[in-house]
């Protein structure tokens, strides 16, 4: 079956390397949505060569520049994402992959779940911020989601079939580059250091989130909504090779492991084509090569950031999403060289402490507790 996709982020890493896997597979899909926010030249060039029905914009200067360029082509060029539910639906979906980075990904995620459309998803961060909500919709519409953090495919490929029999989850981390660091050495670490990434190529926030191990927190959060396992029984351990990328463990002693070279393409492949799981051209496993593959506990003194996020995750409500967005702003700090390393965990804890939990919410509580946390975070940094 030929599958009509969106896809949110086009521009990305994530994005870039769907498109890859498009390429593979030239008679299975159908482009009709791409998005993008400032990389006006990528959203172009792609434009013209997949000939989408639409393009959306979100940054309003890449959005005149976009409807010029693109005025001679049957291709529309809208301005965000009010008008997203329409558009869907018009341009009847099979699938829309959700790989803008951030909580500005998580509206266009939720308006495809809310219309029964599958999600292929790579934007964690919908399900970190948002997880009780994401449940509530699929309830209602039946929409599913396919997990393409790889971690997640990894978890999902293990799982199925045999959920009721799960009592727990390993969930692989790389360490990031500065795992034999120092504590003096960690504080020093500047965010060119800290974007080289030993194992993975992928855009700058995650690779900031992977120094500081705030990423295995969002994907511990992300795997306890995604296959409903309690906290207490995820865990997660270091893997410099990044080969193994993650494992379920069963009652039986058995322990279900999914293994391939770090390459996105793979479990972004999986989610396109699921159930179906077809060949490709990209480079295969040699374990040969790779001779070792070592684990080791993660050392949450180093980097603190693992386990806020099992106590945002625990205490649950509002907290994932304060943490979440209490992250971002400091990402963007450390990025701007506003604050040092440390200090990322540091404000995050912080504006975490001052937040008070609210029980019942909608998704419009959730974006106002979001904006909350940001301006905290702005205010504790100003203090410092
Ligand atoms: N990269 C990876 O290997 C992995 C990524 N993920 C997750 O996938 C998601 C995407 O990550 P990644 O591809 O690395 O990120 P990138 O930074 O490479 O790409 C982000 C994408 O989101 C768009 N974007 C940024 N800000 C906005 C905004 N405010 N509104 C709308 N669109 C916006 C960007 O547009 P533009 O570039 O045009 O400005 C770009 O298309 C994240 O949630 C990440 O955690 C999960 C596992 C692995
Ligand atoms: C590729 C992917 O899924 C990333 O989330 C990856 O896991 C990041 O590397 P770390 O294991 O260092 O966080
Ligand atoms: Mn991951």
């Amino acid at each position: 079956m030929v599958k009509n996709i969106a896809l949110l982020g086009s521009t990305g890493s994530i994005g870039v390397q769907t498109l890859e896997v498009i390429d593979e597979h030239k008679d299975d899909f159908i482009v009709k949505i791409i998005s993008g926010h400032k990389n006006v030249q990528r959203l172009l060039e792609q434009a013209l060569k997949y000939k989408p029905e639409y393009v959306i914009v979100t940054h309003e200067k890449s959005y005149e520049i976009l409807k010029k360029e693109l005025s001679t082509f049957p291709i529309k060029v809208i301005l965000g994402e009010k008008e997203i539910a329409k558009v869907y639906q018009e341009v009847n979906l099979d699938l829309v992959i959700g790989a803008i980075s951030g909580a500005a990904g998580i509206p266009s995620v939720l308006a495809a779940l809310e219309l029964g459309i599958d999600v292929a998803l790579a934007n964690k961060e919908t399900i970190v911020v948002a997880g009780n909500i994401v449940k509530r919709i699929q309830k209602k519409t039946g929409a599913k989601i396919i997990p393409v953090d790889s971690e997640h495919s990894a978890i999902f490929q293990c799982l199925t079939g045999h959920e009721k029999a799960v009592s727990g989850l390993l969930i692989t981390a790389s360490g990031g580059p500065f795992r034999n660091l120092s504590p003096d050495e960690l504080h020093k670490v500047t965010p060119e250091m800290a974007l080289n990434h030993p194992t993975w190529s992928m855009g700058n926030k995650i690779t900031i989130d992977s120094a500081t191990l705030m990423n295995k927190g969002l994907e511990i959060i992300e795997a306890h909504f995604l296959f409903n396992v309690a906290y207490e029984n995820i865990n997660a351990i270091i893997h410099p090779q990044s080969i193994v990328h993650s494992m379920v463990l069963y009652g039986d002693g058995s322990v279900l492991a999914h293994l391939g070279l770090p390459d996105m393409r793979v479990p972004i492949q999986y989610a396109l084509t699921y159930p179906e799981r077809k060949n490709n051209s990209f480079p295969k496993l040699d374990l040969l090569k790779i001779k070792e593959l070592e684990f080791l506990k993660p050392d949450t003194e180093k980097f603190p950031c693992l386990n806020l996020a099992y106590r945002a995750g625990k205490i649950g409500y509002t907290m994932p999403a304060v943490l979440n967005a209490a992250n971002e702003i400091a990402v963007e700090l450390f990025m701007q060289k506003d604050i040092g390393f440390m200090d990322i965990p540091k404000l995050v804890e912080e504006v975490m402490q001052k937040h008070e939990i609210v029980k019942e919410f909608d998704f419009k509580d959730l974006l106002e507790v979001d904006k909350w946390a940001r301006i905290e975070c702005k205010k504790i940094k100003d203090r410092m």
